[in-house]
């Protein structure tokens, strides 16, 4: 009989890793269930690629513990390779190959048995029938992503590793990525998935979001949210970079950050930022039109933890 599995695909603690005098990982702690859709958020160079490869054995932390599939992090980096897809940044494959031929190509390096069985069974099961035998060069980048994914599933593995998979990917075709990972996570694979758009944020089961390679908060969406207790106003009108000046280091006003054409001010002391907003937009002869309580989202509370953070830390990352 063989041993159950464990609970989580991936379980670490207080992982730390250094570059020379940079310390880019801080005692990163996470687990991501079976089956989870787990999500990783941070600014660019806040450590968030450094701690994949960290959780999946292909680099080594100077301090910490942890398993990725039941495999120790440390000791057993050879199984968890063989048991995970990691899509990478800059996923590769011949552009004058065809979407067929680049699935084979990488099935003889890893040395597949069955690799016509294997590759067929990969393009159904991606969707990829139809576009098997055209050259991957003339793809748009939607179908580009769906072959690394594929080339990365081809061995079946139970945990993915997705790094930025949908950078530059418009978004019909981030929607329907979106809707394949669900299903692969519905079939019980689990997947960790960095990402800078918040509408997929929104799409995770569970989410962690990192800066300065530390982690800030995780949990689900709601989670994240209620943990920071902000409340969120949101103001229309036109002279709204003024009215932000206006804003800005006033007492009750802990945040202020444009979206679109609104100003959303946040505080945690909510009386406060309440009487803040009535002061700073009483008498100013600014043309504001709508002025109303929001519920926060979670692009409100990173911005508020990014600040936080690099006041923290003296600089921003
Ligand atoms: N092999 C390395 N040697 C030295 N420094 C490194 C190495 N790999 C990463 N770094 C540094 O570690 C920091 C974190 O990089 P990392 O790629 O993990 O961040 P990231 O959150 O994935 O960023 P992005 O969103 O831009 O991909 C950066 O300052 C980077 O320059």
């Amino acid at each position: 009989m063989s041993p159950p599995a464990p609970p989580y695909a991936i379980d670490v603690q207080k992982l730390n890793k250094r570059f020379g005098d940079k310390h880019v990982v801080r005692d990163l702690s996470l687990q991501v269930a079976r089956g989870e859709i787990f999500g990783f958020l941070g600014p660019n160079g806040s450590g968030k690629t450094t701690s994949i490869r960290l959780m999946c054995g292909l680099l080594t932390p100077d301090s910490g513990t942890g398993t990725c599939l039941g495999y120790d992090i440390v000791r057993e980096s050879a199984q968890i390779k063989r048991n995970v897809g990691y899509m990478t940044q800059r996923f590769s494959y011949w552009d004058d190959l065809t979407i067929r031929e680049n699935l084979d190509f990488v099935a003889r390096i890893y040395q597949m048995p069955a690799r016509r069985e294997t590759v067929d069974r990969s393009l159904e099961s991606l969707g990829l029938q139809s576009r098997a035998d055209q050259l991957t060069g003339a793809l748009s980048g939607g179908w580009k992503q769906r072959l690394a994914l594929a080339a990365c599933m081809l061995h079946e593995p139970q945990l993915l590793l997705l790094d930025e998979p949908t950078a530059g990917v418009d978004p019909g075709a981030r929607r329907n990525f979106w809707e394949t990972l669900h299903q692969l996570a519905a079939r019980g694979i689990s997947v960790l998935v960095s990402t800078h758009y918040m509408d997929e944020a929104e799409r995770c089961h569970k989410l962690a979001y990192m800066a300065c390679g530390r982690l800030l908060a995780q949990g689900t969406a709601k989670q994240i949210i209620d943990s920071q207790n902000l409340a969120t106003w949101s103001l229309h009108g036109e002279h709204l970079s003024q009215l932000s000046d206006r804003l800005r280091g006033v007492p009750g006003v802990d945040q202020v950050a444009v979206f679109g054409s609104a100003l959303h001010v946040s505080g945690s002391d909510h009386a406060a930022l309440e009487a803040a907003i009535g002061q700073a937009t009483a008498g100013t002869g600014l043309r504001i039109e709508r002025i109303e309580r929001i519920e926060t989202g979670l692009e409100d509370v990173f911005i508020y933890l990014v600040d936080r953070s690099s006041d923290n830390d003296g600089a921003p990352s």
